[in-house]
Formats: C-alpha cells, sequence, structure tokens
C-alpha cells in the first residue's frame, strides 16, 4: 500500500472561512426508540471537528447509519443532538442531503459552526460501488458538491466502500485526510511488520466480507490461522457439514448469506488445515444458555446457535497463546444478550496477551466496552476496514485521496 504520506492532511488546508464537507463514519448501535445506543464512535471524530471548527471552518457532517431495510437504518438526528453535547456547541441538523434545503443549511454557516446532514444511505445511489468518476456524477455529489470548497474524509470505518460519499466528492473537490484516518492508516499500513504468527478471529455478521478477508490473507500467507466464530462460524460450520438446526440456517438465508456456504466450503478445501472452526455452540434453552457439541447438533427447532461454546474457547486459546499477532474483528456471539457474552469475553480477553493484539469494529468496540475487555495493542474505528488494511490492499476512499482532485 502506498505510504499515506502521499495523502494531504489538514495540516495542508487553509481552514478559515472553509465550507469543508467531513465524511465521518458513526455508524452505531442503535436502541429500540431509533437513538443512539453507544457513542464511541462519534467520540472518535471530535478531535477532527473541534480542529476545523476552532479554526474557523464552516462543517456539514456527512454520514451513513445502518444498511437499507435494517433496524439501524435512521435517521442522524440523535447523532447530531449527541455531537452537539460533545463538542460544547450547538451542532445544527437537516433532514437533507443534497436537496436545496441542504445546500441552503451549508451555505449559511458561520465561521466555526456545523451542520449534520442527513444519513447518506436515505438515497439509494449511496448503497452502491462505483469508480471514483462515476461517483461524481451521482445525484448526491452534483448536488453538495457545488457548496464545498474542500472534503475530509475521516471515516476511515467506510474506507472499504467505493461508494459516493467517500469516493465522489474527492474526484471533484480537494480532498484531505481528517485525524483518525490519518493515524489509523499509520497504524495499520504495517501489518507485514508485526510478529508471527499471525492469527485472525473472524467473528461477527458481516459473512461475505470476512470471506473475502479469510481469501486475501490465506492466499497471501498473511495469516498462519483464521478462528471463526460469530454468525461467520457457523456459515463454516454449515460448510463443513454441521446441521446447525432451522433457525441458525434461516438467518443465514434471511440474511441473503447462503451463497457464502459455498464460498466458506471453497476456503475450507483450499485452506481447511489452516481454518478453525467451533466445536461447541451455545443455544437458549428453558431462557437458559445450553452447550451443544457439534456431534450432539442439530439444536431443537427453534434453538439458534448464539455463541461459541467452553471446548471452541479452549481449542482457541491454545492456538491465541502461540501467537506473535492476533487480529481480530467480530463479536463471537450475541454478546448483547448477557446469556451469550461468553465467548466474545474470553476470546478477546485471550487476544490481549497477545505481543500485538489489533481489534476494530462498530459492535466489536461497543462489546469491549460492555465487557470491560481492555489491553490490546490498538483498537481501531474500523472493523471490514481495518480488516481490509491488514490484507494489504488499497482502500478505495484512501486511494482517491492519493490520486487528488480532476482540475
Ligand atoms: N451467532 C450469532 N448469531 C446472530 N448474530 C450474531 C452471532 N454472533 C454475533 N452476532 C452479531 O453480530 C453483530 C456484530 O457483527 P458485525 O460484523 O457488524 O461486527 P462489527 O464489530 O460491527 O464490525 P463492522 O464494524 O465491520 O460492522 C452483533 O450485533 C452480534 O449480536
Ligand atoms: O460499520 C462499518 O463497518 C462501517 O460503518 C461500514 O458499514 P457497512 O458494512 O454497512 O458498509
Amino acid at each position: 500500500m502506498d505510504s499515506p504520506a502521499m495523502i494531504d492532511t489538514l495540516d495542508d488546508l487553509d481552514v478559515e472561512g472553509t465550507t469543508v464537507g467531513v465524511r465521518v463514519d458513526v455508524n452505531s448501535p442503535i436502541d429500540d426508540d431509533g437513538t443512539l445506543a453507544d457513542d464511541a464512535r462519534l467520540r472518535a471524530h471530535v478531535d477532527t471537528l473541534a480542529e476545523l471548527i476552532e479554526r474557523g471552518g464552516r462543517v456539514a457532517v456527512l454520514a451513513h447509519q445502518g444498511r437499507p431495510g435494517g433496524d439501524e437504518f435512521v435517521s442522524l438526528e440523535s447523532h447530531a443532538d449527541r455531537l452537539s453535547e460533545l463538542l460544547g456547541q450547538p451542532v445544527g441538523y437537516v433532514d437533507a442531503t443534497f436537496s436545496d434545503a441542504a445546500r441552503e443549511a451549508v451555505r449559511s454557516l458561520e465561521n466555526g459552526e456545523c451542520v449534520v446532514l442527513e444519513n447518506t444511505r436515505f438515497y439509494s445511489e449511496e448503497y452502491m460501488e462505483f469508480e471514483p468518476e462515476r461517483a461524481a456524477q451521482t445525484h448526491l455529489v452534483t448536488g453538495l458538491a457545488p457548496v464545498l470548497d474542500a472534503y475530509v474524509n475521516d471515516a476511515f470505518a467506510a474506507a472499504h466502500r467505493s461508494q459516493p460519499s467517500l469516493v465522489g466528492f474527492p474526484t471533484v473537490v480537494p480532498g484531505y485526510a481528517g485525524r483518525v484516518l490519518e493515524s489509523e492508516l499509520d497504524v495499520l499500513g504495517t501489518i507485514e511488520e508485526t510478529p508471527e504468527p499471525r492469527v485472525y478471529v473472524l467473528g461477527g455478521a458481516k459473512v461475505p466480507d470476512s470471506i473475502d478477508v479469510a481469501w486475501s490473507i490465506l492466499e497471501k500467507g498473511l495469516a498462519d490461522h483464521v478462528l471463526t466464530a460469530g454468525v461467520v462460524g457457523n456459515v463454516f460450520l454449515i460448510a463443513d457439514g454441521v446441521d446447525l438446526g432451522d433457525a441458525s440456517s434461516d438467518f443465514i438465508y434471511d440474511q441473503g448469506y447462503w451463497d457464502e456456504i459455498d464460498r466458506a466450503a471453497d476456503l475450507l478445501d483450499a485452506y481447511g488445515d489452516r481454518i478453525a472452526l467451533p466445536r461447541d455452540v451455545a443455544v437458549s434453552r428453558d431462557g437458559n444458555r445450553h452447550v451443544l457439541g457439534v456431534n450432539a447438533l442439530p439444536p431443537r427447532g427453534d434453538e439458534a446457535a448464539m455463541d461459541i461454546g467452553d471446548l471452541t474457547l479452549e481449542y482457541y486459546q491454545r492456538i491465541l497463546d502461540d501467537a506473535g499477532t492476533v487480529i481480530l474483528n467480530g463479536p463471537a456471539g450475541v454478546f448483547e444478550q448477557s446469556e451469550f457474552e461468553r465467548g466474545t469475553r474470553e476470546l478477546y480477553s485471550a487476544a490481549t496477551d497477545a505481543p500485538t493484539s489489533i481489534v476494530g469494529g462498530g459492535d466489536t468496540a461497543s462489546a469491549l466496552r460492555r465487557l470491560g475487555i481492555e489491553g490490546f495493542s490498538h483498537v481501531s474505528t474500523g472493523g471490514g476496514a481495518a480488516l481490509r488494511m491488514l490484507t494489504a490492499e488499497p482502500l478505495p476512499a484512501v486511494t482517491v485521496l492519493e490520486n487528488g482532485h480532476r482540475n
């Protein structure tokens, strides 16, 4: 990957009086009432936003929240309220992203003022991936770019997505890295120098991303072991011929991940000796955690595999004990429910003993806080983005900043 030194940063931007579109990643867990459940990702961007405000910028914040159709696909109004508290000054909010109302809200900013625009993914083009030139022609970019003098990307956690708000704006407006992006690139750009053996722990629910990453790190010889957990582990178990029962299978099908089972099977064929699968799983039985070895599966009809069990933890712990570097993304189970937090708690705690331990992800960070786990060498704001970077592959939103805008 090219050196991050090739990217302009806030040090290169003359901020006073400049209208700056700042892309942040505040994609966060959401409560049942549709408001923010955790503000860690907002806190991460406070330095960048405060610096731009203090230096007299006129700041328009761009961000996505959730995925279309998902429970966490909500407005950014409560994010704006929380940002206002974190920044210690009023932060505006407008329920538009590139319309007249949005342009007007941005044009009326005074030096040192900040407004949050609406969830970029409320517009279908933003949930598609494009080449930068094509992304620059989307309604979002052509609508908003005329009122921006500069674009700052601080959204490291979304930098693996080639979506309009990430690659379109810096194609037509001078682009700069914010402080979060800058420091993540500094820390994560050196994966090939970290101590071996390297163990990757792939948990959580974003199965296609995890399988992409697994292919890449196994093919390139970056990973000595890949430990699977969470929904990712469940998909690998099914790919290995284990009958996880209807509830887990239906969940995977409903998420649109059924085809991933074949991809996981191909990976097992090619690199099975380096991929570790759960040896037992926890289900909910009579309201309690109940652990079943894979030989005792399938569970009863409505029981889904919600966590890894003790045999798996012992097995994974042995591998982690010898690791030089551990890289983790995605909880090992549904840690939001107390009976299923154990896998995440124990696996992640064990990883902190490695000489180098790197962890990332939105829900992962919230799990670490909830479970009180500390001691990692680096906690990244990015999950999928950190993993992609740790495959030593370019991130589209970074490449476009390196290439510079069209004159
Ligand atoms: N066995 C399981 N069944 C269902 N959901 C699970 C299971 N294990 C973990 N999860 C869920 O996975 C979700 C988090 O996965 P996700 O891949 O989004 O992690 P993340 O840390 O947010 O990464 P990223 O930042 O890349 O999104 C949690 O909400 C958790 O409940
Ligand atoms: O949480 C993340 O990993 C980023 O915000 C990207 O979200 P996405 O996986 O929905 O694109």
